[in-house]
């Protein structure tokens, strides 16, 4: 759980990203402390996934800065010092489609010159729940089980910061209580920031919720203040720019669409 005097890993100084002439993220500004677990929350196209490239390096601000543990993560310097203290999980998984699960992450541990790398393997093996796998094409893998690896490789070095671009994303429902357990766990030390647009996700996980709607930042607290005495739907609805009765309604969908 975060407290206010826990150092700050991940911190974004207004910034932005413009692709031709449109303006993806304006000017976001935002910080997370260390043993949080912070969900990055915004309706599809909000700019979460772009953001969260910018905050691990893959992609340069069109202006602003990012520190991620007190260092740039897109200078070439703090890339190497940053390797093995940040895991990533893009938003499309491992993209190594011929590889193995074996294959892929020892390729990572040597990436990251990793000392035991088969320790390191065996750690996340268990973690991630991929033993079955292991020797399958990454390519001939269900959406469910791709997810999994990614998780697996972004944890490969048990590092300090983890940015999870929708981790739930394809996983049924037992994986996914398998997962929010492992991130519930793992946020008791770590600093996790996690995409997501599902609401449940935010009250099984997070200590903390960011939420963006085209671009800008609408809310930055804690998941009983985003909630202020009303449905978590409907206060997601109001942020997200839906008139009150339209809110109230599309809240009603989401509820159901999530006890499906
Ligand atoms: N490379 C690109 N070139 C042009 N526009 C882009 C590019 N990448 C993203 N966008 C646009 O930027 C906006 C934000 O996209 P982004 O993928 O960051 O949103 P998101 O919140 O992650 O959405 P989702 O929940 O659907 O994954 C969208 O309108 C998207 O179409």
């Amino acid at each position: 759980m975060s407290t206010s005097s826990a150092p700050v890993t991940i911190r974004a100084n207004a910034i932005s990203k413009v692709y031709g002439d449109f303006v993806a993220v304006h000017g976001l500004s935002f910080e997370v402390r260390k043993g949080t677990v912070a969900a990055f929350l915004g309706p599809n196209g909000a700019g979460k996934s772009t953001t969260m490239k910018m905050l691990t390096g893959y992609l340069a601000p069109s202006s602003g800065t990012v520190e991620l543990l007190g260092k740039d993560p897109g200078s070439s310097e703090s890339r190497i010092a940053l390797a093995r203290r940040l895991g990533y999980l893009p938003e499309n998984g491992p993209l190594y489609l011929d590889m193995t699960p074996r294959e892929l992450l020892e390729f990572f541990g040597e990436v990251r010159k990793l000392g035991d790398i088969d320790k390191a393997i065996e750690r996340v093996v268990e973690q991630c729940a991929i033993r079955e796998v292991l020797h399958k094409p990454i390519g001939k893998l269900s959406k469910g089980f791709r997810q999994r690896v990614g998780m697996a490789q972004a944890l490969l070095s048990d590092p300090d910061v983890l940015i999870l671009d929708e981790p739930t994303s394809g996983l049924d429902p037992l994986q996914i209580r398998e997962v929010r357990g492992l991130i519930r766990e793992l946020g008791q030390q770590k600093t996790i920031l996690l995409s997501t647009h599902i609401l449940q996700e935010v009250e099984a996980v997070a200590d903390t919720v960011i939420m963006i709607h085209e671009g800008r930042l609408v809310f930055d607290g804690s998941v009983a203040e985003l909630r202020d005495g009303r449905s978590l739907e409907s206060r997601f609805y109001e942020l997200a720019g839906a008139p009150e009765a339209e809110a109230d309604e599309q809240a009603d969908d989401q509820a159901d669409e999530e006890d499906s």
